[in-house]
């Protein structure tokens, strides 16, 4: 499918879209025009959020997390001192977590594996990938001096989250347009906002839950039933209620991967990884576990919205809840793994690239234009990200 351009999307004028011009989107004429003598040069900047490479780093990314705006909503003068209390807090539990994991993250590593297999499913163009993390590095500075070093034609931002929320990726275009002018980076650039429901993805996605759902059935006692719970990570509720599309477009995601699945199964949406007091969206997944013991029903966790393995796969899921389960009798535990670098995931980022590139310069959605509903009045084809 060819996207529509940007400023076509029905209704908005081009002024009323703020991330084209967040980010540097310079050039007249369309993203199609060869470049002649050679392939063109196309920097894809690959979004994720990060995590601490060693254990020392474990307090100062928390605390870049937590005094980010998009992430702690509370007034800038109190911001710095609730960041320290809550990073304070959550240390040794995030040490503990990592310590299983090596003491790191193996969140850029894999991202990085993404990111070679992206480039290898591109031949067609000079691509290259960078990786700008929000809360620990590389960094999105470091990254646009390396952009801009490379003298690309164009740019890519591609998050590697597929729904959008103000707290991932309209964060990370934030800190990226900052990043940008520090640099002096000012190269044609299109921003994929999001693809929850975009077909390669989905189909991807099912691919991967079709064949755990399998492995765990012939594991099963056939008498007993088991549950897919998909397991997206949670926002505080008022992120929500000021129109952040994060939640919705997860559900989509979920109807869009059950309809392509044709399978006749009981499934639930729940929401991981609660990491602030407030009350934070419905159900959790720890309810969902407890529901499944009540039930006699075993269960098959799906991580959705998170595209490749973190503590909060690795240890929330991988330990934590299969311990719960365990401990309240579920009668089975069962997770499946997330895209990585699946072929199926990363050619659905190809095909999006390719597809963000004939749409640009811009803003665009893996429908082209705007997908939310009217309600989201955070969706970036509506918001105005905030100057930094
Ligand atoms: C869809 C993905 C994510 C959303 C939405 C999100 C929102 C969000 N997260 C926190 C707090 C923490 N997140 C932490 C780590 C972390 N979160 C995501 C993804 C989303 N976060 C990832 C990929 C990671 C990296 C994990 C790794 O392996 O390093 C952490 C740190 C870990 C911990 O202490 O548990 C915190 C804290 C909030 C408050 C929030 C929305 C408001
Ligand atoms: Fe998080
Ligand atoms: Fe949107």
């Amino acid at each position: 499918m060819k996207f529509e351009r940007l400023n076509v999307v029905a209704g908005e004028s081009p002024s009323s879209t703020a991330l084209e011009e967040g980010v540097p989107a310079i050039g007249a004429g369309t993203v199609n025009t060869p470049v002649t003598g050679r392939s063109r040069k196309v920097a894809i900047v690959l979004f994720n959020l990060g995590g601490p490479d060693r254990p020392e780093a474990i307090k100062p990314f928390l605390m870049n997390l937590f005094l980010d705006p998009a992430i702690l909503r509370v007034p800038f003068f109190i911001r710095p001192f609730l960041a320290r209390y809550i990073a304070r807090a959550r240390v040794k539990g995030a040490t503990d977590n990592y310590a299983l994991l090596g003491g790191k993250s193996p969140l850029l590593g894999l991202t990085r594996e993404q990111a070679a297999a992206l480039e290898a499913q591109l031949p067609e163009m000079d691509a290259k990938c960078f990786i700008a993390m929000r809360y620990w590095h590389p960094f999105s500075l470091e990254t646009a001096k390396a952009v801009k070093a490379w003298e690309p034609d164009e740019i890519v931002l591609l998050p590697l989250y597929p729904h959008f929320s103000t707290t991932t990726t309209g964060s990370s275009l934030t800190a990226w347009k900052q990043a940008s002018v520090q640099a002096g980076l000012v190269v044609k650039t299109t921003t994929l906002c999001c693809y929850p429901t975009d077909d390669a993805y989905v189909r991807a996605t099912v691919a991967l839950v079709r064949a755990a759902y399998m492995k765990a059935r012939t594991e099963l006692d056939p008498a007993i039933p088991l549950r897919v719970l998909f397991s997206a990570h949670g926002l505080p509720e008022t992120i929500i209620k000021n129109g952040d599309p994060y939640q919705w477009q997860v559900e989509q995601t979920v109807r869009a991967v059950v309809s392509a699945w044709q399978a006749d199964i009981d499934w639930a949406i729940c929401y991981q990884s609660r990491a602030t007091p407030q009350k934070w969206i419905d159900p959790s997944t720890e309810s969902e576990i407890e529901r499944a013991a009540r039930d006699r029903t075993a269960v098959l966790v799906v991580p959705i919205a998170f595209v490749s393995e973190h503590t909060e796969t690795l240890v929330e899921l991988d330990v934590e809840y299969r311990d719960l389960a365990r401990d309240l009798g579920v009668p089975g535990y069962y997770r499946v793994p997330t895209q990585n670098a699946d072929a199926g995931f990363i050619a659905s980022l190809a095909d999006l690239v390719r597809r963000t590139l004939e749409s640009g310069p811009g803003l665009c959605s893996h429908a082209g234009g705007r997908m939310c509903e009217d309600p989201f009045g955070e969706c970036p084809f509506r918001a105005r990200i905030p100057d930094v």
